[in-house]
């Protein structure tokens, strides 16, 4: 399905992000408990639904990192835990790579883990993007797995056993924070972990690697989601596309 843009081909990557945004905000309605994603696409949203709740739209939302807690709070959107509620009607969260089947590669702002657990709780999820995070096949974005500093050769170990098991192979960093005090020194998730970013080029069977992963003792998570994506909305030149799930969520 095509909507036209009013913006036209001129518009630079932050706008196409807040039409993807916009667009996304039409599906919220009056009382929804909405997951609110991390990054720059996901902070459009929580600023646009900010203005929405000052107009009086009543809806609450769970943080998908402490970056998006003070966002939301700075924009008045009120805020809840998964331990207050016991289901998320729609979670809107953006990703670093789309794929035809709706799989994603997510966990370049280092949220990975708390946008998985908020996903997962909820009936729907949303992906907004500008149009070149859609891909013919994951993989050229490093993949960011999730770990436990303790005993991270061995883990290092099991994974690389893990890829080669799944016919991919690459390069893997620790990922370094950058900017601010903490420049230089190892990225330190929500959660407290580290992350490895892989450089795989190409994932032929996501699922397959997503599994093998999972059962990693020291990987806490990794950024490959599954199967959780609903829709998805991409804003591009030509306008914005909403790209449906072929199956429902849970099948
Ligand atoms: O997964 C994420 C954070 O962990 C982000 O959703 C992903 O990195 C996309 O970010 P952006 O909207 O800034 O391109």
């Amino acid at each position: 399905m095509f909507e036209t843009s009013e913006a036209g081909a001129n518009v630079n990557m932050d706008q196409l992000k807040r039409q993807a945004a916009a667009r996304a905000l039409e599906e919220v309605r009056d009382g929804m408990q909405l997951g609110l994603g991390t990054g720059s696409t996901a902070k459009h949203f929580v600023e646009l639904l900010g203005e929405r709740v000052a107009a009086g739209l009543k809806v609450i939302g769970v943080p998908t990192s402490e970056a998006t807690r003070l966002d939301a709070t700075r924009c008045g959107v009120p805020l809840t835990t998964l331990d207050e509620i016991d289901h998320l009607d729609i979670t809107i969260d953006g990703a670093d790579e789309i794929d035809a089947e709706l799989n994603l590669i997510k966990g370049g702002g280092g949220a990975l883990l708390r946008e998985k657990i908020v996903a997962a709780a909820s009936d729907r999820m949303i992906v907004i993007a500008d149009d070149t995070k859609w891909v013919p096949t994951l993989g050229k974005f490093p993949l960011p797995i999730e770990v436990i500093p303790f005993g991270l050769g061995a883990t290092r170990r099991a994974i690389e056993k893990a890829f080669a098991e799944c016919g991919v192979s690459g390069q893997m960093a620790v990922r370094k924070a950058k900017g601010g005090d903490k420049d230089g020194h190892v990225f330190v998730t929500d959660g407290g972990h580290w992350i490895v970013d892989a450089q795989l080029g190409q994932i032929g069977d996501p699922a397959r690697l997503a599994s093998a992963l999972s059962a990693i003792p020291g990987v806490v998570e990794h950024g490959l989601f599954i199967g959780l994506a609903s829709s998805a909305v991409l804003a591009g030149g030509e306008g914005i596309r909403v790209i449906e799930r072929r199956k429902p969520k849970g099948d």
